[in-house]
C-alpha cells in the first residue's frame, strides 16, 4: 500500500472527484459513512458523541459524522470553532444539512466551551489542509481536549499534526487514543515520534480510484497481508531438503549461546532445508543439545569466534548474534566478507563491528540485508536528529553500498537500494525484549537460502517476525512474550 503525501491526497481526490465522476461532497458523504461504520464497531454501547469541527474539509466530515449519527438516533452534540470567517463549500453544506437534525453550538471564545462529562469525543478541528502551526482558539480547544479524560477518536489525523513530517517540538497537536484515516496510511503514523498523537489507527476505504492512486509516485509504502501471501512459496510434493538451501549462522560466545540458539531454531522453523551453525567450542554441546537439527562446525577457539569455515557451499549466511566484537573475531568477520558473495543478514555484533570498522562497508556483498535497532544504526551512521531524518541517511547508505536496511522499531522500515522504504504493519509491544532480533535474523537468513530475493527475504521475514509476536501476545499478553515464543508462533501457511 502506497504511502502518499498530503498534496498528493489532494491530487487523488481531485482525480477521484473529476474521473469517477462524484461530486466532492459525495465523496465527503463516503468518507463519513465509512468513519460512523468504524466508529460504532469500536463500542459496544454506543456512547454520546461529542463532534469538534473546524472550518475546512476536516470540520466539513465532522458535521457529516454528526448528522449520519443523528439520523441513527444516537446522542451527538456538536461543536463548531470559530476560529476563521466562513468556510470550505462542502463544510457550509453539511452545516445547512446538519441544521435540520441537530443544533450545532457555536464556540467563538474559551467561554462558550461546555465540556462534557461523559461520552466519546470526535476530534473534526484540522485535517491533512494543516497550513501553519495552531494557536489562540484552536490551540486552546485542542488543549482542553488533551486534558479531558474522555476517549479521543481523531478523524483522517490528529487535529495539529502534520502528515508529512515531524512536527516541531511545541506544536499543539490532538492527542487521541485512535486515529480513523481515510483511504491510505499516512508517512506520521509510522515514526514513533509522533505515537502519542496518533494512538491506535486505521485506515478505511473511501472508494478513492485505484488507478489515481497508480498514478501517485511514491518511494514509501506500507506492506500489507494482502500483498504477502502470495510471495509464500509453496513446497512441491517431490522437493527435497537441498531444494531448500543450506544455511550457515555465524554466532554466539562464551555466555552468548542463547543468541546462536534462537537463531538456529528460528531458521529451522522458516523452512531452510538444511543449516550449519558456526560457533565457538563453548557452544557445541548446547547447540547440539538445544537444536539437534543444526550441524555444528566449532571455531578452534573456546569462547569466540577466530576464523571461519569455507562458506562457499553455503546459499546464505547470518553474521552477528552474540559474537562479540573481540579483535580476533574482526579478523575472522573481515575474512568471511573477502570470501563470501552470496546473500548475507548481519546483526547484532557483525553491525558493532561495522561501525568500529568502517572500512568493511565497501566489502559488503550487493544486497546484503542490516537489522538494527536504533542504537545499532546511530553507532553505524552517526546521530540524527529523528527517526525520519534516520530513515534518510539509511536510504543514502542502501544507495551507496547497495545495501538493504531493516531499520527495527514499532513500524520496521525495510529501506532498499533504489531507495524505496516498506514500513511494516505487524508486531507488538511485547517483542521488545531480549532476543527477538537474533530470531529475525535467523527468519530472514532460511529464506534467503530458499532462494527469496534480499528484498523480498527481508519484507516477508519483519512481516513474519511480527506476525508471530502479535499471535503469543495473543496467547500470552504482551509483557509475558519472550523471543522463544515467537519462534513457536511462526506459521508460513496462506
Ligand atoms: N474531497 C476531499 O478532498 C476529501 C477530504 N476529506 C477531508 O478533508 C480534509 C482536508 O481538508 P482541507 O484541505 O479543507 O483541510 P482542513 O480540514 O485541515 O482545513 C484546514 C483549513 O484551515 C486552514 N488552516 C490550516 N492550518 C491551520 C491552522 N494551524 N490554524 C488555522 N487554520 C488553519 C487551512 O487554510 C484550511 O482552510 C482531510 O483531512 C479529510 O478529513 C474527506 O472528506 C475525504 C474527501
Ligand atoms: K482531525
Amino acid at each position: 500500500m502506497k504511502i502518499l503525501s498530503s498534496k498528493q491526497v489532494r491530487a487523488l481526490d481531485a482525480y477521484t472527484i473529476s474521473n469517477e465522476p462524484v461530486s466532492s461532497w459525495q465523496l465527503m458523504e463516503r468518507a463519513s459513512r465509512a468513519f460512523v461504520q468504524c466508529l460504532l464497531s469500536k463500542f459496544e454501547e454506543v456512547p454520546h458523541f461529542h463532534i469538534f469541527c473546524g472550518k475546512g474539509n476536516n470540520g466539513g466530515d465532522g458535521l457529516a459524522i454528526a448528522r449520519i449519527l443523528a439520523e441513527r438516533g444516537h446522542p451527538v452534540s456538536v461543536y463548531v470553532v470559530e476560529y476563521r470567517e466562513g468556510g470550505t463549500p462542502d463544510f457550509l453544506e453539511n452545516l445547512v444539512k446538519v441544521g435540520r437534525h441537530l443544533k450545532p453550538k457555536f464556540v467563538f471564545s474559551e467561554e462558550d466551551l461546555t465540556w462534557p462529562e461523559h461520552g466519546v469525543i470526535i476530534d473534526a478541528l484540522l485535517g491533512t489542509g494543516l497550513s501553519k502551526p495552531v494557536e489562540g482558539l484552536l490551540a486552546a480547544v485542542i488543549l482542553r481536549i488533551n486534558a479531558t479524560r474522555l476517549p479521543v477518536v481523531s478523524v483522517d489525523i490528529a487535529s495539529g499534526l502534520s502528515a508529512d513530517r515531524i512536527n516541531p517540538a511545541g506544536d499543539v497537536i490532538v492527542r487521541p487514543d485512535c486515529t480513523v484515516s481515510f483511504q491510505l496510511p499516512k508517512l506520521c503514523f509510522m515514526l514513533p515520534e509522533c505515537a502519542p498523537y496518533v494512538g491506535e489507527w486505521q485506515v478505511i476505504d473511501i472508494g478513492i480510484l485505484e488507478e489515481g492512486i497508480e498514478r501517485q509516485y511514491s518511494d514509501f509504502f506500507l506492506t500489507t497481508r494482502e500483498n504477502l501471501p502470495h510471495l509464500i512459496k509453496k513446497r512441491g510434493k517431490y522437493s527435497h531438503k537441498g531444494t531448500f538451501g543450506h544455511a550457515l549462522l555465524v554466532a554466539g560466545s562464551y555466555g552468548r549461546m542463547g543468541a546462536a540458539m534462537l537463531s538456529a531454531r528460528a531458521c529451522l522453523r522458516s523452512g531452510v532445508g538444511l543449516l550449519t551453525a558456526y560457533v565457538p567450542r563453548c557452544g557445541y554441546q548446547v547447540l547440539q543439545t538445544g537444536a539437534p537439527e543444526t550441524m555444528v562446525l566449532t571455531d578452534p577457539d573456546d569462547e569466540v569466534l577466530t576464523s571461519i569455515p569455507d562458506a562457499r557451499q553455503y546459499s546464505a549466511i547470518g553474521v552477528g548474534p552474540g559474537i562479540g566484537t573481540d579483535e580476533r573475531t574482526y579478523y575472522a568477520f573481515q575474512m568471511l566478507l573477502s570470501n563470501f558473495s552470496a546473500p548475507m543478514v548481519l546483526d547484532a555484533d557483525a553491525l558493532n563491528l561495522l561501525a568500529q570498522y568502517p572500512e568493511l562497508m565497501k566489502m559488503l556483498p550487493e544486497n546484503t540485508i542490516l537489522t538494527p535497532h536504533p542504537r545499532e544504526f546511530q553507532r553505524l551512521a552517526g546521530k540524527t536528529a529523528n527517526s525520519l531524518e534516520a530513515i534518510g541517511v539509511a536510504r543514502d547508505l542502501a544507495e551507496k553500498y547497495k545495501i538493504i536496511f531493516c531499520l527495527k522499531g514499532a513500524h520496521t522500515a525495510v529501506v532498499l537500494p533504489d531507495r524505496r522504504v516498506y514500513f511494516n504493519p505487524t508486531g507488538n509491544p511485547g517483542m521488545a525484549t531480549g532476543g527477538t532480533g537474533d530470531v529475525l535474523t535467523g527468519i530472514i537468513v532460511a529464506l534467503l537460502a530458499q532462494g527469496y530475493a534480499p528484498d523480498i527475504a527481508a519484507r516477508l521475514g519483519v512481516f513474519k517476525h511480527g506476525e508471530a509476536g502479535d499471535r503469543a501476545a495473543a496467547i500470552r499478553s504482551e509483557a509475558a512474550v519472550i523471543a522463544s515464543d515467537l519462534i513457536e508462533n511462526l506459521r508460513w501457511g496462506k
